[in-house]
């Protein structure tokens, strides 16, 4: 991984989003969780259209099955259980951020956007590959909604009262391309009470393909914890109701 823009402030670094997306203080089991994701996001990708003999294909199969059964758990798990071991790492939240789905380097659906976050733009840097298409070799639109929530939802966080996301307005102005380094720009505009109002854009070199308008409200903390809690009290409620 690079090393953070020396240009970056102490305050950006000091990002979940972006400390997330280091390789500093981690331990050595969320490396190699982090490694058995990259590995992961190739297999899928390379999974996508592959070339593999048809003769070949069931013996592939039951390869990945036997892989499969070694991370076998029999219903939904909370990623926040990561939380203990990520505050050794430095940082609880971290933990969240690291199973993202969209900048998580442990979570091989991400693709993974990398993001940077300047005095007052929030850059987003991403190739969506193969996994991701839509229109024949252009991004879903879904995952171009995705990607904008990420990015303004970490813009949203210089508003100084950060929140959930209320509306996300996308413009899909011309097709977005697979296999392209792409930038999802991001600005906090202005806040009005709890309302968070932010904006972006995604480049392909100089052509705009998309543009987003996203409002955020502003919530107590504490909404997240009761958010985790109650999803704990799900997973304990259904193996209540196995036993
Ligand atoms: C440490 C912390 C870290 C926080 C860090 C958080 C980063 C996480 C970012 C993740 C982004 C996500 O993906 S979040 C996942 C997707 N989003 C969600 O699941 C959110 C689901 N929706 C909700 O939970 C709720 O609707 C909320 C929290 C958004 C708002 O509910 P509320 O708190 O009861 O507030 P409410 O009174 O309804 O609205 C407040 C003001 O916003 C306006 N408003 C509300 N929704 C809308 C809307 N869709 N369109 C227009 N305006 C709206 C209202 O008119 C009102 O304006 P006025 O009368 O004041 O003028």
């Amino acid at each position: 991984m690079s090393d953070p823009d020396p240009q970056q402030s102490m305050e950006a670094l000091a990002s979940p989003r972006v400390r997330a997306q280091l390789d500093e203080d981690l331990s050595p089991r969320r490396l190699a969780l982090r490694r058995i994701a990259a590995a992961n996001r190739l297999l899928i990708e390379d999974m996508v259209g592959t070339q593999v003999d048809p003769g070949d294909l069931d013996a592939v199969a039951d390869e990945l099955e036997a892989l499969g059964e070694r991370f076998r758990h029999d219903r939904p798990r909370s990623t926040y259980e990561g939380m203990a071991e990520a505050a050794m790492a430095g940082g609880a939240i971290e933990a969240f951020f690291d199973h993202s789905p969209l900048i998580g380097l442990a979570n091989p659906l991400a693709p993974p956007i990398r993001i940077e976050m300047g005095e007052e733009l929030v850059t987003g840097r991403v190739t969506f590959g193969a996994v991701y298409e839509g229109p024949p070799g252009c991004v879903h639109g879904g995952f171009v909604a995705a990607a904008f929530d990420e990015v303004l939802g970490t813009a949203q966080t210089y508003s100084g009262a950060p929140g959930m996301t209320a509306r996300l307005k996308v413009d899909y102005r011309s097709p977005t391309p697979l296999h392209v380094p792409l930038v999802i720009e991001g600005r906090f505009t202005r806040r009005e009470g709890r309302k968070i109002f932010t904006e972006g854009r995604i480049l392909d070199g100089d052509t705009v393909t998309a543009e987003a308008e996203g409002l955020f409200v502003t919530i107590d903390p504490t909404k997240f914890r009761e958010l985790a809690e109650g999803f704990d009290r799900r997973i304990a409620g259904d193996q209540a109701d196995d036993a």
